[in-house]
């Protein structure tokens, strides 16, 4: 797997130009990196991180977790011990379209966290949910997969060339052969 290097997203931008898949999401910054650069796994769960925390128990080297929690923040997807079980497995970052806890003790932490607010209130845990789907958030498609960009101005994916780990014979979304394949899908603004 080959080692990827963090560029500002708003370098990316310059170089990719109008096709750039940008989110519009604004998020917070919470964890201790505020700048990271690794490839997308997704998840989907509603106020319940049983599934995700099985995930971020798995050894990921480069990883970064994209969770839809469906914008809710009425309870927490990720606290401290969430965070900490995916940095010691290798992840780099994880984005929670939903609510996260423990904040100052995840600002501490040597690993990318960023999120929509806090929220005390514990998530259930019963593992329902989906992952390795394709996620809409922001206007923007998060693909397993793909390559990720986060910083302090935004988030900006990036198709990934060659990847066959997680792509289906359906998926028609990754060019081969063409860096950073410019979005095909005809997003309309959310
Ligand atoms: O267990 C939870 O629901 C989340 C949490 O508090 C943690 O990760 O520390």
């Amino acid at each position: 797997m080959t080692e990827l290097t963090f560029t500002p997203t708003a370098d990316l931008v310059d170089e990719i130009g109008d096709l750039v898949r940008s989110c519009d999401t604004q998020f917070t910054q919470f964890g201790g990196h505020r700048e990271f650069v690794g490839r997308v796994t997704t998840v989907k769960c509603f106020q319940d991180n049983a599934l995700l925390k099985s995930i971020l128990s798995e050894s990921n080297p480069g990883g970064v977790l994209v969770v839809d929690g469906a914008e809710s923040v009425h309870t927490a997807l990720v606290g401290d011990i969430i965070a900490e079980l995916g940095r010691s497995n290798g992840w780099v970052g994880i984005i929670v379209n939903g609510a996260i806890r423990d904040a100052k003790a995840i600002g501490g932490m040597e690993i990318g966290v960023k999120a929509l607010g806090t929220n005390p209130r514990k998530s259930s845990k019963t593992g329902v949910g989906d992952r390795d789907i394709p996620l809409t958030i922001g206007g923007e498609t998060f693909n397993p997969g793909d390559i990720v960009y986060s910083d302090d101005d935004g988030i900006v994916l990036v198709s990934e060339t060659g990847d066959t780990d997680t792509q289906t014979a359906t998926d028609t979304d990754t060019a081969p052969g063409t860096d950073a394949a410019p979005d095909t899908d005809t997003t309309t603004e959310s």
